[in-house]
């Protein structure tokens, strides 16, 4: 794709690293407008909260960031390179990686061979950022390790959460999408989740955008929100800031 940045020195010219910015991003199926005018921006080593509630359009923004979805308007930029209307495969190459709703795991592959198809995508990136190994990912999620060998429809819900944010970052990405990693989860499983999550957005300084229903548990790891009302950004703050708006909390965040 023109202008991706394809080696390290663009890289450390900070050509990704900035992290995900969306300008002004408007998306509609057919007559319905599930994005107005979207403008967000989720830095590197910053967790960033999509709050809203049911069809606020928090899954749409995240299916036209990853090329999914093409915007009516509007801009999607990874660091310099302008990344709006590009192929899903050349969004996950420019360093995109996307967990959607529901868990996408190869059911029938074990858990290592789910985990080796992130590494695939890892090594083509091997010269932008250095991919994690698999034995990094048993590191964060134990229970995978002991598992590695059993097909993945054998895993828990929160089991098959880890693996498919494990695959997401063998991809070596700079900004990782979220969607909805809390749903029908214990809350000691989130919590688990969660840490890793926050533990790699300040080590790696990997960009993190997180879409939640469950603004309370999103906010307690996040360090900025924004949140969303019928495809269009309501409020933007600091977590703690939304946290503790009241009127916001009973509006939107339903907590
Ligand atoms: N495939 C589709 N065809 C038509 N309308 C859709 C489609 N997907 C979503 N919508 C509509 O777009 C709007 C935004 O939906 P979206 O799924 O992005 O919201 P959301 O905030 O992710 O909600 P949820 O948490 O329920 O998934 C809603 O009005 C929804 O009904």
């Amino acid at each position: 794709m023109s202008g991706m940045p394809d080696d390290r020195a663009s890289c450390e010219d900070g050509a990704q690293r900035s992290g995900l910015r969306v300008r002004g991003l408007t998306a509609h199926y057919g007559p319905v407008t599930a994005l107005d005018d979207v403008d967000l921006a989720a830095p590197a080593g910053r967790v960033t909260a999509v709050l809203g509630a049911n069809g606020a359009g928090k899954t749409t923004l995240l299916r036209t960031v990853s090329g999914l979805l093409r915007p009516q308007a509007g801009r999607v930029e990874l660091g310099e390179v302008d990344l709006t209307g590009a192929s899903a495969e050349d969004v996950t190459r420019a360093g995109l990686a996307h967990v959607p709703e529901g868990r996408g795991v190869i059911t029938e592959l074990t858990v290592e061979e789910n985990l080796r198809l992130g590494a695939l995508l890892g090594a083509a990136r091997s010269s932008v950022r250095t991919p994690p190994a698999i034995a990094d990912v048993y590191s964060l999620f134990p229970s995978l390790r002991r598992r590695e060998k059993q097909a993945a429809h054998s895993l828990s819900g929160g089991e098959r959460q880890m693996l498919v944010i494990g695959r997401a970052l063998l991809s070596a990405p700079e900004v990782l999408l979220l969607d909805e990693p809390s749903l029908g989860l214990a809350p000691r499983v989130v919590s688990r989740i969660f840490a890793v999550l926050r533990e790699l957005v300040d080590t790696e300084g990997i960009a993190v955008l997180l879409v939640e229903q469950n603004a309370r548990s999103a906010l307690s790891i996040a360090d900025t929100g924004v949140v969303l009302n019928l495809g269009r950004v309501v409020a933007r703050s600091d977590a703690a800031t939304l946290a503790e708006d009241d009127e916001l909390r009973h509006a939107y965040l339903g907590f």
